[in-house]
């Protein structure tokens, strides 16, 4: 029971390696941006109004335990509900300055927070220590796995240093006793408009559909005229080393603003690393996005190419011309080349393996189909409970 004057919680390794690195993984895939300078989320609303509403699942059962040990830490069994849950990373430049999470007008339904940590200080970002104005423990340090919960009032009044390198990435959630706020209402609204009729779906059925391009443009003040900054999608891919290609060079050549170039991330796309290009089309910037991001998430439990048995891959040496269409976008969305580096932490990922960078095309395939299915079967219990749970038995 929490009855100190500083009512605050700290789980040790509440999350397991491979849980922070799933989350990771989605994150990097489908970030927007955020609400604060050099801030990024992903909120489940988006996951589900991008066609990735199985992205919530991995959620889910966090949410629920997180949500147990909150009501049993404060005394409040069966009184929360849910009022936001998000991937947030800080890059760069972000901090927060003293402040008590309810602090604003409409932010007073929020009674605790619960931040997950995913990644750790001094491996994956500098800065970004977490601080207590008064009480133990004064500072925080985020390690992967770790969770802090705390009052959202003014007596747990808290800070975050300011980012000195890399990317620092929770899992964020607040919980209220106001029911007018359960976030699981809203979401089961924005669900139950999803095209979940398919039970045998097809890969098309689950293909990133992308927001609108300004929630990818950075930095945001600029997103009107795109005259500087990056598509944070573009500068993901190439801070791994990779590059979009389209094989439609003459609508390249055509399109000369950028609102209609714009389109072109719609549009199916290639992927080049170095001077090789894969011989095979993405259905558009955020899927192809998500399936390098996946691959950087597999790659290092992939033992040997030879686990795929398949059809000969298509890798081609690029050409001048493949070069000039490859430049022509880097132009267009990646204005500021050094800075998406700053922004997003250059990480070179040594040789690409195309085996089984192609194997892992296959491996996404099952990984999100096994998914799709899984929300099949629950959605319709949580639309008839009107509420998000998690249930061990029809998960697996
Ligand atoms: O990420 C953290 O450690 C805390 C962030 C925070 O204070 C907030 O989002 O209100
Ligand atoms: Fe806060």
């Amino acid at each position: 029971m929490a009855e100190s004057e500083h009512p605050r919680l700290i789980l040790h390794k509440f999350l397991s390696p491979d849980l922070c690195k799933e989350l990771e993984f989605i994150h990097k895939s489908c970030s927007t941006i955020g609400y604060r300078k050099n801030v990024f989320s992903t909120t489940l609303s988006h996951l589900i109004a991008t066609n990735s509403p199985h992205l919530i699942l991995p959620f889910i059962p966090i949410r629920e335990k997180l949500k147990e040990k909150v009501e049993e830490f404060f005394g409040c069994e069966y009184e929360l509900f849910i009022e936001f849950t998000g991937l947030i990373s800080w890059s760069k430049g972000a901090s927060i300055s003293w402040h008590s999470d309810d602090n604003r007008p409409y932010l007073k339904q929020r009674d605790y927070a619960a931040v997950c940590y995913l990644n750790s200080y001094g491996v994956d970002f500098g800065g970004g220590l977490f601080h207590f104005q008064d009480g133990e423990p004064t500072t925080f340090i985020p390690m992967a796995g770790d969770v802090l919960i705390y009052t959202a009032d003014s007596r747990n009044v808290h800070s975050v240093e300011e980012i000195t390198k890399g990317e620092r990435l929770t899992l964020t959630l607040w919980f209220t006793r106001d029911k007018s706020h359960d976030e699981d209402v809203k979401l089961i609204s924005f669900l139950t408009k999803c095209p979940f009729n398919c039970s045998d779906p097809s890969p098309s059925d689950y293909l990133p559909l992308p927001a609108s391009q300004n929630m990818y443009w950075f930095p945001p003040e600029q997103s009107s005229t795109y005259q500087s900054g990056f598509d944070i999608r573009f500068a993901r891919l190439h801070v791994l080393g990779y590059k979009p290609y389209s094989s439609d060079a003459s609508s390249l050549t055509k399109k000369h603003s950028s609102s209609d170039f714009s389109d072109i991330l719609l549009e199916p796309l290639s992927v080049v690393r170095g001077n090789e290009l894969f011989d095979k089309e993405f259905a558009n910037l955020s899927h192809l996005l998500q399936m390098v991001q996946f691959y950087h998430w597999k790659a290092p439990q992939l033992q040997r190419s030879s686990e795929f048995k398949m059809e000969p891959i298509k890798v081609v040496p690029i050409s001048t011309s493949h070069r000039e269409n490859i430049c022509r976008l880097t132009v267009e969305f990646l204005k500021d080349e050094h800075l998406a580096e700053t922004i997003f932490h250059c990480m070179s990922c040594g040789e690409n393996d195309w085996v089984n960078f192609c194997g892992t095309v296959d491996l996404w395939e099952a990984y999100t189909s096994k998914l799709w299915h899984k929300m099949v079967v629950i959605l319709p219990k949580w639309v008839a409970n009107q509420s998000i749970f998690y249930e061990p038995n029809g998960w697996v």
